[in-house]
């Protein structure tokens, strides 16, 4: 089996101090990874430095065996991201915004619409494809934001702190849609400082603590940890 990600000695600064300290881990072909830590541990940083979006002090970064050092524009389209806050452009609409991810993954037309179609109607918000950003909600703006990065067949979906500002309903759904992609073959990784509430859905873990590995393991292992912990 190989790996959908892997992350090999990565160290990161921001402003001249040293943000992620030299770490490695890797997520395997069809599995989802819980990114773990304390408010500050590094979890959001380490996702941006897998997107490229901070340059690496030392270290490399495969998605399916694609160096995000190589070829970075191909790199890019192995993975979407759902961020902790949306960031969506105010001068798109909804619609805009789904058009403007088909086009970036290449989308076949009639998957993006029959897609468009499924989730607006599954997330409650298909009568708000003409609306700006700024005429919504922030759970609406937020589920506008899952679904550009549901669209497309990524081989890895990353997830920083995913249900933030969802209702009950649409915690529920996007529970069973992670579930449902990843049965057929999309790998995640999420990060999350609320470890119950990912317990479920996720295989492995690695816990993060001031920027460097302190555990990794199958998530039961780690639910072992806590619930002995709470026994004693
Ligand atoms: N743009 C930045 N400029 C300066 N320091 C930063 C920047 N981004 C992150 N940091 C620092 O890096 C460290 C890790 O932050 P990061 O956002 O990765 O943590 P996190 O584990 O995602 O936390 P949270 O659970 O609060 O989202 C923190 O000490 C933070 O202050």
């Amino acid at each position: 089996m190989g790996n959908a990600l892997e992350v090999k000695s990565l160290q990161l600064s921001i402003q001249n101090e040293t943000i992620i300290k030299d770490i490695s881990f890797h997520v395997p072909n069809n599995k989802i990874l819980a990114l773990i830590g304390h408010n500050g541990a590094g979890k959001s940083t380490t996702m941006k430095a897998i997107m490229g979006w901070y340059k690496k002090l030392q270290g490399e970064i495969y998605i399916q065996g694609v160096s995000q050092d190589d070829n970075f524009l191909y790199f890019k389209t192995l993975f979407s991201y759902i961020p902790e806050e949306p960031l969506l452009m105010t001068e798109l609409t909804v619609y805009q915004h789904f058009q403007l991810y088909g086009a970036s993954y290449q989308m076949d037309n009639d998957i993006l619409e029959n897609r468009i179609k499924y989730y607006t109607s599954e997330f409650e918000i298909q009568d708000k494809l003409s609306e700006f950003p700024e005429a919504l909600s922030k759970g609406m703006r937020q589920k506008v934001q899952t679904i550009c990065a549901l669209l497309p067949d990524v081989p890895l979906l990353l997830i920083d702190e995913p249900f933030m500002g969802l209702d009950i309903y649409a915690t529920q759904f996007l529970l069973d849609e992670l579930k449902r992609r990843n049965k057929e073959g999309m790998s995640i990784l999420l990060t999350s400082h609320q470890m119950e509430k990912v317990t479920d859905l996720c295989d492995k873990y690695v816990l993060l603590a001031d920027g460097m590995i302190a555990e990794s393991g199958d998530i039961q292992e780690f639910s072992g940890l806590t619930r002995r912990e709470v026994d004693e």
